[in-house]
């Protein structure tokens, strides 16, 4: 559904030496499958995005969308096929002015739509966001959870082949944030829509993504089964992503119900980590954050489990079944 062939991107500012931001990137996301990037910041994984929806043109290479190459398309052409494009945002990139109603319709207007079309679709897309009842309310007048609910219709209001997410949930809670995927999920699920979607939260891609590539400096240097690359990285960048495992919170200040569990779990090596989390936390709606310890160094970390309590006891009971659990201490042998 997306291929990069051999695109490499730099920008030029002045006299300055230029800017490499991607370096023969090779990348295939196919129909239906939700495709994770992760990197640092300055990776590269911004500038990637905006390729595939012809914000910005390769140096070399081609960007191909759905059969079409994006990056030789004409203004008319290129207008049109962004239409198929769906993007979500980290800071939600609403219309302040317009009603939820106002800003899920914007891109049918532009798209020329007849007003009672539109407005069948918009109705349908707010009960499945579960919005119906904001449909008057500005986007100052909602939650994080709700504008990204938003951004979403708004996103998918032109049925798109494809939904570019760009740290949709970096801005969230924890709990948002597993609400969200969850959505993101359903609606991958419902559709078959392709999703890629770029992040510095391997929680996130753990949680939804089936592969995942991990950028450095440009360049794409590990991918693979979400799974295998879990379990055995290869590369240094990656397996300090791994490591990590964290969800960046609200600045630390957790919700209730994201800081009453916190379980230490002894782990003979890493790719126990993975393999005793990784399939509890894929099926349950539940965010983990490392606050303490090393596997490789210390041989436990400890970790806050945070999502509904119903949810969160459904993941221990899974975890139960593989390592032994006393009064907050899973033990593996
Ligand atoms: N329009 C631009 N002009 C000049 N340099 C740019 C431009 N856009 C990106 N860059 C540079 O390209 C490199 C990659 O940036 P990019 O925003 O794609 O990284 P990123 O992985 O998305 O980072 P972040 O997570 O911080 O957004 C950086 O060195 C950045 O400064």
């Amino acid at each position: 559904m997306i291929q990069l062939r051999k695109v490499s991107k730099s920008f030029s500012l002045g006299d300055s030496q230029p800017v490499q931001a991607l370096a023969d990137v090779d990348l295939e996301v196919q129909k239906g499958e939700i495709f994770g990037i992760v990197g640092r910041s300055g990776a590269g994984k911004s500038t990637l995005l905006r390729l595939v929806n012809g914000l910005e043109t390769p140096t070399s290479g081609e960007v191909v969308v759905d059969g079409q190459v994006i990056s030789s398309l004409g203004e008319r052409e290129l207008r049109a096929a962004r239409m198929k494009i769906g993007m979500i945002f980290q800071h939600f990139n609403l219309l302040w002015s317009r009603t939820v109603r106002e800003n899920v319709a914007f891109p049918l207007e532009v798209a020329g739509r007849p007003k009672q079309e539109i407005r069948h679709k918009v109705d349908g897309l707010l009960e499945r966001m579960g919005l119906a009842d904001r449909a008057e309310a500005y986007p100052a007048q909602l939650s994080g959870g709700q504008k990204q609910r938003v951004g979403i219709a708004r996103a998918l209001a032109n049925d798109p082949r494809v939904l570019l997410c760009d740290e949709a949930t970096s801005a969230l809670d924890p709990e948002t944030t597993s609400s969200i995927l969850e959505l993101l999920k359903e609606i991958n699920r419902d559709t078959g829509i392709s999703l890629l979607l770029i992040t510095h939260e391997m929680s996130v891609v753990q949680s939804i993504c089936r592969r995942v590539a991990v950028m450095d400096e440009g360049r794409i240097v590990e991918s693979g089964d979400v799974e295998s690359v879990f379990r055995q990285p290869s590369h240094p960048l990656t397996r300090q992503f791994v490591r990590q495992l964290r969800v960046e919170g609200t600045g630390g200040q957790d919700s209730p119900s994201h800081g009453n569990t916190v379980i230490r779990c002894d782990f003979p090596r890493w790719d126990q980590v993975w393999k005793v989390l990784g399939p509890a936390v894929s099926s349950s709606r539940v965010t983990l954050r490392t606050l303490d310890g090393e596997v490789d160094e210390t041989g436990w970390i400890s970790v806050q489990i945070g999502g509904e309590p119903g949810e969160v006891n459904r993941l221990l009971d899974q975890i139960r079944g593989h390592v032994e659990l006393v009064e907050g201490k899973a033990h593996v042998s």
